[in-house]
């Protein structure tokens, strides 16, 4: 909602209601793919899989489109703006100018092979960033400069920590941009809690009135890489010239390698020793070279970059910093050294496999993405973590005991194709044959040849449903194949059949938007869509003790007692809820997480139907209809009896639940919220405020528009600030964009932090998108009788 007609993300609604980031000027793609020779390499230590993740629009495809510019892959590169980048490809998010799916493109760069995934940055397609992040050894997290950490930063984040993905650079992107502030984002990092040691190896040189060289201006003009101690220059059309810096501040001064550098030199060396100081906090060999060197106040530039890198290689591997990057990837400027550094500092598959020979080991891989190609057909997207993946074999799916058969294997470059005849360890590739396979299975080379089945892909919990109406009886089973297929590419899209309608649930608006594109456009599937609406939950009313655990049922004329032990209570307020059991928290009896029926590795073994059972009486509650959520099930126990198919236990574990459940009355409703975040002027900050109050959001803070962010709900305490080089504020470009608009400057602009319902958003949400799922919670009794009757319940 933007009274002064702006969007926080420049997005705008087209003529039929649906969304655009900014408009589309042509759709004609240029391809300047050179001819690029890929084989890539087999040895592991060379591999990075890498993933770019950020918050929407901090121009992830834009430096993916840099990166290919400027490892030659491209001639020439695309615009997000114009509709013609490489990644992303599908019509859609052309239109858009938005990522949808990630996209997997190697990379050459040096002796290294880079896999780079571009992501979506948008919350409605997070399915596709937990599946990158499962599959990485590493990331480069986009800021941008203006905005500093913003929701999804975190968002991702968190994504990356859950799969544990090992090693990350942050890239501080738009430095080009008046507002940034190189100084305010890397504080950012603390106060939202990213990291403890953020350590910027890079400084920024930013374009300087000449008449006075106190004032930055918009604009950046260079880059100094502290760690190889070099400047580049970035000047038009040219590519970046790089030049080697003196030892001490005289020289650097009288170098003249050019004068936005003279500013910024007496803070070079100062910036230097801050970082080699702070990095030999976690290296002992590079503090001694320190007490041995010279003095700090020389910047130990005596100490040469092939002493330094290895000791921060380490730091990096270890999580004991978080290196920082700098640049504008719409001018090309820091790529080649985001390049440098992923290739230098970033984990490879050898780094983190826990096996010690992982190339000799029997074949296993994880299947991290199916996609559906009307050409190719089902296109399965595997990481190798061991052993070697040869074309036309057979291979088995451990996660279905299913034997599957490979006939091609594709290196992807977006949607351009090379076949090869294996895939090694490390590596990431497409497998072309294969039919039953889905998101998160393992895949190994016999059955049992792999003891260990890799850790599953977990969906989303879904916010949003919309009724799927087929246009006539016989296009039911055609939308039903195409809603499958679908959620087969992508598991946050899942469906029901309800009362004679088929739901599908989905992670936002824009989600289920294009999921209706992707029927129609690509299975040519013909609907009608009917009510929208977000999903509700309920959750259990009070703990209930066990009035009985036997459910009695006759089979060949023999009545049989069916014993299934279950405590059932409340989930505590701060324990998480497993997604994979949307939001409920199912514990075996050792205590530990129950997979989801889906997720079961034998799915016909006896504790797997009881799963089944457990997940079928939550999906529906007995009191409302609603999925259950927040529910914590712990099964204690069952009996297992020769003479009694294990498929019964599915049918007791439901029905005692069932009625656990009714035992304790209606439990409370939730509906799912948003973190929301608008920017406006001074003059309109009333009018917002009043208008999301009255659309039952609460305001959090008001903050003002700078890169260090506003309050939010999880970021009260920052970091301390020892041990961080942080650079002064004026040497940022454009640091203080109000100091040199004078008086007819534009007003100051204020950021509104609020947490407001999902479902009062509806139509805000296609219009303001600078938001984080933030949970489902509780409802008030009156808000309770408005969601019982929208559904049709009350
Ligand atoms: N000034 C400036 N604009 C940039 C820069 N990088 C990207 N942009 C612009 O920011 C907008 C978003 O860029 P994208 O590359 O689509 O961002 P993204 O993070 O990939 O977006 P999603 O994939 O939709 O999350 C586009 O208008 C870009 O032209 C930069 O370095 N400087």
């Amino acid at each position: 909602m933007f009274y002064d007609g702006q969007t926080v993300h420049n997005e705008q609604i087209l003529p039929n209601g649906s969304l655009t980031k900014r408009p589309r000027r042509n759709l004609v793609v240029p391809r300047h793919i050179r001819n690029y020779a890929t084989a890539a390499t087999n040895d592991p230590s060379k591999i990075r899989n890498i993933a770019l993740v950020a918050h929407i629009d901090s121009g992830k495809t834009t430096l993916t489109e840099s990166i290919l510019l400027t490892s030659k892959y491209l001639s020439a590169a695309g615009s997000v703006d114009t509709g013609s980048t490489t990644t992303d490809f599908l019509p859609a998010e052309r239109e858009r100018g938005i990522t949808i799916q990630s996209a997997s493109i190697p990379v050459k760069w040096k002796d290294w092979t880079f896999n780079l995934i571009d992501t979506p940055g948008h919350a409605d397609f997070g399915m596709e960033v937990e599946s990158a992040s499962r599959v990485v050894d590493g990331a480069v997290v986009l800021i941008d400069s203006v905005e500093g950490v913003e929701a999804q930063t975190k968002g991702v984040w968190k994504q990356l920590d859950r799969y544990k993905v090992p090693t990350r650079l942050m890239f501080l992107n738009k430095l080009d941009r008046p507002g940034a502030s190189f100084k305010s984002s890397l504080l950012s990092l603390m106060t939202h809690r990213l990291h403890p040691k953020p350590m910027a190896l890079i400084l920024p040189i930013a374009s300087f009135n000449p008449d006075d060289y106190q004032r930055a201006e918009p604009g950046i003009e260079g880059l100094v890489d502290l760690v190889k101690w070099e400047v580049w220059k970035w000047d038009g059309q040219e590519g970046p010239t790089r030049h080697p810096l003196p030892e001490s501040q005289e020289s650097i001064l009288t170098s003249g390698i050019f004068p936005e550098l003279h500013p910024i030199a007496p803070h070079l060396i100062p910036a230097r020793a801050a970082l080699l100081e702070n990095l030999a906090m976690f290296a002992e060999l590079l503090m001694e070279q320190l007490l041995e060197a010279n003095s700090a106040e020389t910047g130990y530039t005596d100490i040469k970059a092939t002493a330094i890198l290895p000791h921060l290689r380490k730091a990096t591997i270890s999580n004991e910093i978080l290196p920082v990057l700098c640049g504008s990837a719409t001018k090309n400027i820091g790529t080649d050294l985001v390049l440098d550094y992923v290739g230098e500092l970033l984990a490879s598959p050898k780094d983190v496999s826990i096996d010690l020979s992982p190339v000799d080991k029997p074949l296993l891989m994880l299947a991290w993405k199916v996609a559906w190609d009307k050409r190719k057909g089902w296109m399965t997207f595997v990481r190798i973590y061991s052993g070697t993946l040869n074309k036309q074999t057979v291979i088995v799916n451990k996660t279905r005991g299913q034997k599957e058969r490979v006939s091609k294997l594709l290196l992807l470059y977006a949607s351009n194709a090379e076949e090869v005849d294996s895939l090694s360890f490390g590596s990431v590739g497409v497998v072309l044959g294969l039919k039953f396979t889905r998101t998160g299975d393992t895949l190994v080379s016999s059955r049992g040849s792999a003891e260990s089945s890799l850790p599953d892909i977990i969906p989303p919990p879904a916010v949003m449903s919309a009724s799927i109406i087929p246009q006539s009886h016989s296009d039911l089973g055609p939308v039903q194949e195409a809603l499958e297929a679908l959620s087969r590419t992508d598991p946050s899209v899942r469906h029901e059949a309800q009362e004679g309608q088929l739901l599908v649930h989905g992670l936002g608006a824009l989600h289920l938007e294009i999921v209706e594109d992707r029927l129609r456009n690509e299975w040519n599937a013909r609907f009608e869509v009917g009510q929208r609406r977000v999903s509700y939950r309920e959750g259990v009313g009070s703990e209930v003790q066990a009035s009985f655990n036997t459910w009695s049922t006759e089979i060949g004329g023999k009545k049989v007692d069916v014993m299934i032990d279950l405590e059932v209570h409340p989930a505590q307020e701060d324990e998480p809820g497993d997604p994979m059991w949307d939001g409920n928290i199912v514990l075996g009896a050792d205590g530990e997480p129950l997979p989801s029926p889906d997720s079961f590795p034998n799915p016909d073994s006896p504790p797997a139907f009881v799963a089944r059972g457990l997940f079928n009486a939550l999906c529906s509650s007995l009191h409302t209809s609603l999925a259950l959520s927040r529910v914590h099930i712990k099964v204690k126990g069952f009996s297992e009896r020769n003479d009694v198919p294990p498929s019964v236990l599915a049918s007791a574990a439901a029905f005692l639940l069932r009625r656990r459940l009714r035992e304790a009355g209606p439990g409370p409703v939730m509906e799912p919220y948003m973190n929301l975040k608008v920017s406006v002027t001074e003059e309109t900050l009333g009018k917002v405020v009043k208008d999301l109050t009255e659309h039952g959001g609460e305001v959090l803070d008001l903050g003002s528009n700078t890169a260090t962010g506003g309050l939010d709900s999880d970021s009260i305490e920052a970091y301390q600030e020892d041990g961080v080089y942080v650079p002064p504020e004026w040497l940022s470009p454009s640091s203080a964009p109000g100091k040199f608009s004078g008086k007819g400057g534009p007003s100051l602009r204020r950021s509104v932090y609020a947490v407001v319902p999902l479902s009062r958003m509806l139509d805000y949400s296609t219009r303001l998108r600078a938001l984080s799922g933030a949970g489902f919670r509780e409802v008030s009794s009156a808000r309770r009788l408005e969601i019982l009757k929208e559904i049709g319940r009350a």
